[in-house]
């Protein structure tokens, strides 16, 4: 969608709304600023011109209310006016920081929620091969992690580089104002302060990304162990797992602590460096106190100058080191916006699809040379139960993710029509609408059974939900569930079978109530007698749609109208049953081998 977008410019589409929050808190860091620097001119005149004889060089306005008071004689008198100042100054600068930290946190967030809400959503919209090329667990670093640093950078680093600016500048035009020399000296320090924070930031950031990739190592290896956990019981493999764990904690923790040494050199250097700077502006300050080139209220001005920027330019090294990682996670982010979405065309259709579905010359290859199918053409009837039998890896899949349309079928490389209707020009939602999957692995929410089934129509109430259940077996299973339909699906569905998770998602298909259905080696985990129960009922109560059946077992498709025997990317056969068995070719070898296991053990594979 946002294809142009590239690294900092992502802020200012998503600031929209909040760019007036930014400049109040601006605004607040200015008058914080200037009253904090208003402070030691205060101090200045009280010790020059009141204390001491120096004459006032105010315009006139100041001159008004200085006479109001009694002049030079009358703020000696009472020189808690001085004092109620400095507290108004400070009342001042407490105040605006306030207000401007506030504000700026909540732009920030205005703005980071609208990252993440735009980037979510076009996550969503992606389409199904960049899902499969990207890993999860990148895409969520990118969409948390990469936020999380963009958000620090604006509410922390970016208003303190702002406020650094306005230090540095406000303190120079204060400082030249007062002595031209002394303002040189500050000057010189100033690159060589900034230079040594930038290049110790520069490397301490390379260690803070080795401790950054060990903490991933860290979290991988602790994710993978709780995710197999069952074949690391299953193996023995406890101890070589924490041993693991044990190795990669190490690393980290000594990354750490070499991070630790690092840090304290640096800090200990940075304070002498910044320590050496208000060294030099005392001691050359004194010397032009005692020649009487300052006065002593400006020599106090400027070394409470010296001292507010010297922490403020020390840490601009590591605004700078920010700045150069915030740009690698905008990156990161922008990489995902650059993405371009599944978008259908203005006059695409959404046809009925209660009709024949043809595949014509259909030839596909991922992104390998290998075409995974080769000019393969068959017409699955409307209404009818169609089989497809085939190894592994000899396309089955491939062939529901083109009718799903999660792969295009490129030009030149046949057609799929449903009703005569190219699939390319049927609207995407409207053709997945319409084609129900129960896929071999389904993915159940962590959710009550009731709402996963209820899932593909809110209107449907338990009584739906339970009649489709019991079409696909497994509602006394469910009902034997201490909380019935109410029972919470664990983590992928941990808390249920392999065979009632698929029962689950068969039951959530049938409630979709789709014309197409396809089963994609979905009744693997269900056994054989209950596969047939479950095609029995489909059979009686499903008559209108059309059935997809995929699988390696002969008895699940034996009864199917039609067979697909697919062979590495190509139709080898196809025809009923009875005639595959006639002609005697590959179906015929699998039955006889599927039927004598059966034979052998009483059941059928
Ligand atoms: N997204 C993908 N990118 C690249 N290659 C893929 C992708 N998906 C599948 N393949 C390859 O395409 C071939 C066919 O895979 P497919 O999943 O269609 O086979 P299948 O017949 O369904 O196998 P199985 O019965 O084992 O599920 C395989 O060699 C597989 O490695």
């Amino acid at each position: 969608m946002k294809k142009d977008i590239s690294d900092l410019k992502i802020i200012i589409p998503f600031s929209k709304g909040y760019q007036y929050l930014i400049v109040i808190s601006a605004v607040a860091t200015i008058i914080k600023v200037a009253a904090s620097f208003a402070m030691p001119q205060i101090i200045r005149f009280t010790v020059d011109s009141v204390i001491d004889n120096v004459p006032f060089s105010f315009n006139q306005t100041i001159m008004y209310f200085i006479e109001l008071v009694g002049g030079r004689e009358g703020i000696r008198q009472n020189l808690w006016i001085s004092a109620a100042i400095i507290l108004i100054l400070a009342v001042i600068t407490s105040f605006s920081d306030f207000i401007g930290r506030y504000i700026i946190a909540k732009g920030t967030e205005g703005i980071i929620k609208n990252i993440r809400n735009n980037l979510y959503n076009h996550i969503q919209k992606l389409p199904y091969s960049w899902h499969v090329k990207n890993q999860t667990g990148d895409i969520i670093q990118r969409s948390t992690s990469d936020v999380d640093v963009v958000r620090n950078f604006i509410s922390t680093q970016l208003s303190e580089m702002f406020r650094t600016i306005m230090l540095v500048i406000i303190s120079l035009i204060l400082m030249f104002s007062m002595n031209v020399k002394l303002t040189l000296i500050v000057l010189i320090f100033i690159p060589v302060v900034v230079l040594y924070s930038s290049i110790f930031y520069g490397i301490l950031s390379k260690k803070f990304l080795t401790a950054d990739e060990a903490e991933g190592e860290l979290f991988t290896v602790t994710q993978e162990n709780l995710t197999g956990v069952r074949v690391v019981r299953a193996f023995g493999r406890e101890k070589y797992e924490i041993d693991k764990f044990s190795e990669k904690n190490n690393k980290f923790s000594e990354l750490w602590v070499k991070l630790g040494y690092q840090l304290g050199y640096y800090w200990g250097i940075g304070d002498f460096v910044t320590g050496s700077l208000v060294m030099t502006i005392v001691i050359a300050g004194s010397i032009f106190a005692v020649d009487g080139a300052i006065t002593l209220g400006e020599f106090m001005a400027f070394a409470s100058y010296t001292a507010m920027i010297a922490w403020p330019l020390r840490s601009f090294g590591r605004i700078l080191g920010e700045l150069s990682k915030t740009k690698v996670s905008l990156e990161r982010i922008c990489e995902i916006f650059r993405e371009q979405e599944e978008t259908d065309d203005s006059d695409s259709l959404t046809p009925d699809m209660n009709k024949d579905i043809e595949f014509k010359n259909v030839t596909f290859r991922y992104e390998g040379n290998t075409p995974i199918l080769d000019d393969l053409s068959f017409k699955i009837e409307a209404g009818s139960t169609f089989a497809i039998l085939g190894g592994t890896g000899s396309g089955k899949s491939t062939l529901m993710h083109l009718l799903n349309r999660l792969y295009d079928l490129p030009d030149g490389c046949g057609t799929i029509t449903i009703g005569g209707v190219d699939i390319r020009k049927i609207k995407r939602e409207s053709l997945r609408k319409n084609i129900g999957m129960v896929l071999q692995e389904p993915f159940l929410f962590s959710k009550t059974i009731k709402e996963n089934i209820g899932i593909v129509d809110s209107d449907a109430d338990i009584k739906q939900i339970k009649e489709v259940s019991s079409i696909a077996h497994v509602d006394d299973a469910i009902e034997n569930f201490s909380n019935g339909y109410d029972t919470i699906v664990g983590e992928r569905g941990v808390t249920l079978s392999g065979g009632q998770k698929q029962r689950v998602a068969i039951a959530r298909m049938l409630l979709q109530n789709t014309p197409i259905m396809v089963f994609d080696d979905s009744l693997s985990a269900v056994d054989s007698e209950t596969d047939a129960k479950i095609r029995a009922a489909l059979k009686n109560g499903k008559k209108s749609s059309t059935v997809i059946l995929i699988s390696h077992r002969i008895t699940t498709l034996m009864q199917a109208d039609m067979i697909l025997v697919l062979d590495r990317g190509k139709a080898a056969d196809i025809g009923t049953h009875e005639e595959l068995l006639r002609r005697d070719g590959i179906y015929k070898n699998i039955y006889d081998v599927q039927m004598n296991i059966a034979d052998v053990d009483g059941t059928v594979i």
